[in-house]
């Protein structure tokens, strides 16, 4: 049986704990529950408007529950610096508001500040700037390093920031959407980056959000899928992303598959129904 008061331990990257969310008078979120710990590679799934936009909001250290509690890193949130916690913590969110003509580098360096631009009397380190052109190495931007922001493709906007996110080498790592825009090659080369991490990073954390079951990394080691701003099944990602859980979230019919330790799910045409 489960307790009402999670049992934090010590490799409790994240715990999310009965939490709602109220907007507009509306309930969002019914009674979210999330433990993750170090090293392990979350899945976050479900529909348009389930509500996983705003968990992530939680686990970014960016807005608040309206009930239940989130702990980050250790700390509850409403008890602690959000600014200061969020440097601990890589974020690639899509909607990123930059707005500067930042270069790639300096894009990068945000990561290190948790800020959108560069804060004023903040200079980076030489080791820091050498960690940014590695991460951008990495993410196969090695030759558009002084491209600025407005002149970059969406694709290439999108692995600036992966390597922003890793800038600051975070114990939590969000991606929301992070292969959104990428042309194949991309996003492929992108989900080899985050599947190294469980080499690089072992104890890295992480949660990402897809509508596309053929863009989780094969690293992916947990899920969550919530519909309604509900939890439909939450564990291990072998007994969560199944056909029948899959279709129960987003009310059709989907048949998953796994392959060489990728995933993919179609509908079920009615000519094959039984
Ligand atoms: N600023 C807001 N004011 C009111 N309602 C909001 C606001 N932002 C989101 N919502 C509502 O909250 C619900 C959950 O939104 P959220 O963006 O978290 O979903 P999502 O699962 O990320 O969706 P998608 O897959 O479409 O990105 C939706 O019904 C949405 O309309």
């Amino acid at each position: 049986m489960t307790s009402a008061v999670p049992d934090t331990k010590a490799d409790d990257v994240l715990v999310l704990s009965q939490v709602t969310f109220r907007r507009d008078g509306r309930e969002i979120l019914h009674g979210i529950d999330l433990t993750v710990r170090a090293g392990e590679h979350w899945a976050l799934l479900g529909p348009n408007g389930a509500g996983k936009t705003t968990i992530v909001g939680f686990c970014a250290a960016q807005t608040h529950p309206t009930t239940g509690t989130v702990d980050v890193l250790g700390k509850r949130l409403g008890r602690v610096d959000m600014q200061e916690l969020r440097r601990h913590i890589g974020h690639v969110n899509p909607r990123h508001s930059l707005r500067s003509p930042l270069s790639v580098v300096d894009v990068v360096l945000t990561g290190i500040t948790g800020t959108i631009d560069t804060p004023m009397r903040w200079t980076p380190t030489a080791e820091q700037i050498d960690h940014a052109h590695a991460l951008i190495d990495d993410v196969g931007l090695g030759d558009r390093r002084t491209s600025t922001w407005p002149t970059m493709s969406q694709g290439e906007r999108g692995r600036a920031l992966v390597a922003r996110a890793l800038a600051s080498d975070p114990e939590l790592l969000l991606l929301d959407e992070p292969t959104t825009g990428l042309d194949v090659a991309a996003r492929e080369q992108l989900l080899e980056t985050i599947d190294g991490l469980a080499v690089t990073a072992p104890n890295v954390a992480s949660i990402l959000v897809t509508h596309h079951l053929e863009e989780l990394p094969e690293s992916t080691s947990h899920a969550l899928v919530i519909a309604h701003g509900a939890q439909v099944a939450s564990g291990s990602v072998n007994d969560v992303v199944t056909s029948e859980i899959i279709s129960r979230a987003f009310e059709h019919p989907i048949t998953v598959g796994h392959d060489a330790g990728r995933w993919s799910a179609r509908a079920v045409r009615a000519r094959e129904a039984p």
